[in-house]
């Protein structure tokens, strides 16, 4: 079995809370209220270009020149392509162009970057990989459960369920399942544990959005 099949089973039940959080099931009907999305989005903002840094730092590290162009590309796409659908909603919203990272925000993205800079470049490619795929799958079954055509979030759904999107996770699942077929029994264990947490940190981003996550001082 691929390693990417064996990833996907140990986070299928966070996977299934994932869908069932009040964030997205709200974001799914257009019920979610603006605040909690204008909070996600300012976080996300922050996210993205932490998130763009990893995948340079990966893209670095990496041999194989496919690898490195395709994460170089990634990493392009983080921050252009997202942004762009940050700036509709930031004008749209009226967010502000400096953000502090809320603590979910913050151990995150340090989490990503201390994977990316420090761990064996297999574990590092395990880390980020929920990103790409959890946003895949949350995107596909929005788009296929949404029933109210007028969403103010469409265009948000929009990007995560395109093909182009598609595309990019396609090739990132890929990438990965080629480091682990060729590491040792040790680092495949990593690599599933990277994963998982990674994944774990996507249900707190939401779920930091939804509860307007505040510093205690
Ligand atoms: C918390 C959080 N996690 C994942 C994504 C999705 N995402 C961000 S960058 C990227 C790759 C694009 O090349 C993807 C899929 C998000 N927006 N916010």
């Amino acid at each position: 079995m691929k390693w990417s099949q064996q990833a996907w089973e140990r986070i299928n039940p966070l996977y299934k809370k994932i869908i069932q959080m009040p964030f997205n099931q709200e974001l799914l009907n257009g019920s979610l209220p603006k605040d909690k999305f204008k909070f996600y989005m300012a976080q996300d903002a922050y996210y993205l270009g932490e998130f763009g840094k990893a995948l340079s730092t990966i893209s670095g590290r990496l041999s194989d020149l496919n690898q490195v162009l395709a994460y170089s590309n990634f990493a392009a796409g983080a921050i252009v392509v997202e942004r762009a659908l940050h700036e509709s909603y930031f004008v749209e919203l009226g967010l502000p162009e400096e953000v502090l990272p809320s603590p979910t925000c913050l151990l995150y993205t340090n989490f990503l970057r201390n994977q990316a800079a420090f761990e064996n470049i297999e574990v590092a490619a395990a880390a980020v990989l929920p990103c790409f795929w959890i946003y895949k799958e949350v995107g596909d079954f929005i788009y296929e459960h949404q029933s109210n055509k007028l969403n103010p979030y469409k265009n948000w759904i929009d990007t995560y369920s395109g093909e182009e999107f598609a595309e990019a996770v396609h090739k990132a699942i890929e990438i990965t399942d080629h480091l682990a077929a060729s590491a040792s029994e040790s680092t495949r264990e990593q690599m599933y544990q990277a994963f998982e947490m990674a994944s774990r940190l996507e249900w707190m981003f939401w779920d930091s959005a939804y509860r307007l996550e505040k510093w205690p001082v």
